[in-house]
């Protein structure tokens, strides 16, 4: 449960009278999520995602991660929207937290996604790219390339105790991907962990995308791999090529990848993959036990990064050429 800091209604109740969302009926700590604390209030103009940014969250980036979710509403995308306070500010401050109330997005995440919604994912994945042209903010992808070495040193001399061996193997593996790691291909606001639990579907129809915390700007097809790791492998560790082929048509029916985009995506699944072994495996090995947070486990993307190291062509994530 990602409840790291704790409201008290009087305090909520105070808080909201800097904004015009009505009085407050009821409150509750959401128990999914890993970055931030998020509550789920009803007043009496209706529901709201109240976010409470904590600690891995620079302030310096919530202009950015609003001001997106702004800009991607406005072009149409389903997304939620930050509510301004009376004073046309979009962030106040709760339990000596930055904090925001955010629109509510009806809908649910999918447990058991199928291919058919990986097709809408990749089509919903493309738009966002589209949409996002235009947006003047720049941030910077932390969890690049040149991010994961810091990271992994962290956690590197503990490694072997998660299994045998793997000091070695992700050392060899970072001086890989970082000498070989493509240098130019089309660049724009990607989402970066756009996993099923921050795609809402109501029925079959995709209703909307949340948690826009590490978006940011890099290459297009880096977004691409990202969402192959999430959505296409099978919990026995399988990759479900139908689905591969699912999420990338549904991409290229609005936007195609270039060539080069296509075949960079083997090494950008690998580094993405990567990416999200590093972020679980520090909080694996760091977070304090009893804290309110489900860990998700680094093996999985262990055994998806070993997956990719043995894919030579791009077709084999289901690509049509
Ligand atoms: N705008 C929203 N509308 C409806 N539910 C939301 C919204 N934002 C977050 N949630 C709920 O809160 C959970 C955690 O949100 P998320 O943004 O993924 O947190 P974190 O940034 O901590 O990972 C989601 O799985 C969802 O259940
Ligand atoms: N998607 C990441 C962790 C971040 O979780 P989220 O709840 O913020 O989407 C992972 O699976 O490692």
């Amino acid at each position: 449960m990602a409840v790291y800091t704790d409201i008290t209604e009087d305090d909520l109740s105070s808080f909201l009278t800097a904004y015009d969302a009505g009085t407050l009926l009821s409150y509750k700590g959401i128990a999914e999520g890993v970055e931030n604390s998020n509550f789920l209030l009803h007043t009496t103009k209706g529901p709201f995602i109240l976010t409470l940014y904590e600690k891995r969250v620079d302030r310096n980036d919530l202009p950015f991660f609003l001001g997106l979710m702004h800009h991607l509403a406005e072009r149409g995308l389903s997304c939620p929207l930050p509510l301004p306070r009376k004073d046309g500010a979009l962030l106040g401050e709760l339990s000596g937290r930055p904090a925001a109330m955010i629109s509510f997005l009806e809908g649910m995440w999918l447990r058991k996604p199928a291919a058919r919604h990986c097709r809408e994912v990749g089509i919903a994945l493309a738009k966002m790219h589209l949409a996002a042209e235009g947006f003047e903010i720049r941030r910077e992808n932390a969890l690049s390339v040149a991010g994961w070495r810091p990271l992994w040193e962290k956690s590197a001399a503990r490694a072997d105790e998660v299994e045998a061996g793997l000091q070695k193997e992700i050392g060899q593996e970072l001086h890989y991907l970082e000498a070989h790691w493509p240098g130019n291909l089309p660049e724009g606001v990607i989402h970066a962990d756009l996993f099923p639990d921050n795609v809402f579907f109501i029925g079959d129809d995709l209703s909307g995308l949340i948690d826009f915390y590490f978006a940011c700007n890099d290459y297009l097809a880096y977004d691409v791999a990202i969402c192959l790791n999430a959505w296409c492998f099978e919990k026995d560790g399988s990759y479900n090529l139908t689905k591969g082929m699912a999420l990338l048509t549904g991409y290229e029916s609005v936007r195609p990848l270039s060539d080069d985009e296509a075949a960079a995506l083997p090494l950008l699944a690998r580094g993405s993959a990567m990416r999200f072994f590093l972020t679980r495996l520090y909080d694996w090995l760091m977070t304090p036990a009893g804290a309110l947070v489900v860990k998700k486990d680094p093996l999985e993307y262990l055994r998806k990064l070993r997956f990719h190291r043995a894919v030579e062509n791009p077709v084999e994530y289901g690509l049509s050429r």
